[in-house]
């Protein structure tokens, strides 16, 4: 029920509203030290009424970060592949789902975003304690868990709508949560 609520609420932004706030939310973004400073940032192309990363994508590659960008596997699992600017995306049909822009060139094994000095991940809110929902394919919390397992610690963060930061999220055992979320209003850190 929450998930729906809250897509429900990205999917009344007109075009132009998530325009503007994607532009807003690659520029704080990028002014996240988090982010400006990564060597190589696992990050994902938002689709249809997601908070934008398409600009933000753009500028890291533009200055030379190294941008990673998820491949669905069958399971939920994600690979990985390196984003080349916009001509290296190929929009991919998973059953089920929304239509995805995923890299079309090397797949890089699900191990590449052990890499990664800051994951973006996809959201749909993020609590007072960083605690995130997801889409509920339990494809990040793996990547997490990898994380884990391979004491990887790269900077976690979400990036929402004003509205998606919320008091608080219900949680399962395997949650775990992020470091940071960017919103169009501004940045906010958990401890
Ligand atoms: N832009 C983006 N890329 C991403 C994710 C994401 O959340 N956003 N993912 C995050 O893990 C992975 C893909 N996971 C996805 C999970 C569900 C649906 C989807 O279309 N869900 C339907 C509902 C049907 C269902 O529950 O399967 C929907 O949201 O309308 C799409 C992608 C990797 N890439
Ligand atoms: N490390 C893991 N390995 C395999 N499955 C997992 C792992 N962690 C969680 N799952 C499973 O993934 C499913 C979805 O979990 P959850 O509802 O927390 O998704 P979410 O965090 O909202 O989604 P996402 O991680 O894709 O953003 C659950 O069935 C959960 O048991």
């Amino acid at each position: 029920m929450l998930r729906r609520d809250f897509l429900a609420v990205r999917s009344g932004l007109t075009e132009d509203d998530a325009r503007k706030a994607a532009a807003v939310l690659a520029d704080r973004a990028l002014d996240l030290p988090e982010l400006a400073d990564a060597r190589t940032v696992a990050a994902y192309v938002s689709m249809g009424s997601e908070p934008g990363t398409h600009a933000l994508l753009d500028a890291l590659h533009a200055r030379g970060t190294r941008v990673l960008l998820p491949v669905l596997l069958p399971d939920n699992d994600l690979d990985w592949g390196a984003y080349d600017g916009p001509g290296s995306l190929v929009r991919v049909q998973h059953p089920g789902k929304i239509d995805l822009l995923e890299p079309s060139g090397a797949r890089l094994g699900p191990d590449a975003v052990l890499a990664a000095d800051a994951v973006l991940l996809p959201g749909l809110a993020v609590d007072a304690r960083g605690m995130r929902l997801g889409r509920g394919g339990g494809s990040y919390d793996r990547v997490l868990s990898r994380l884990e397992r391979a004491a990887a610690h790269p900077a976690l963060v979400v990036l929402l709508y004003d509205s998606e930061v919320v008091a608080h999220l219900p949680e399962e055992a395997h949650d775990r949560p992020v470091h940071a979320v960017v919103a169009p209003s501004g940045a906010r850190r958990f401890r």
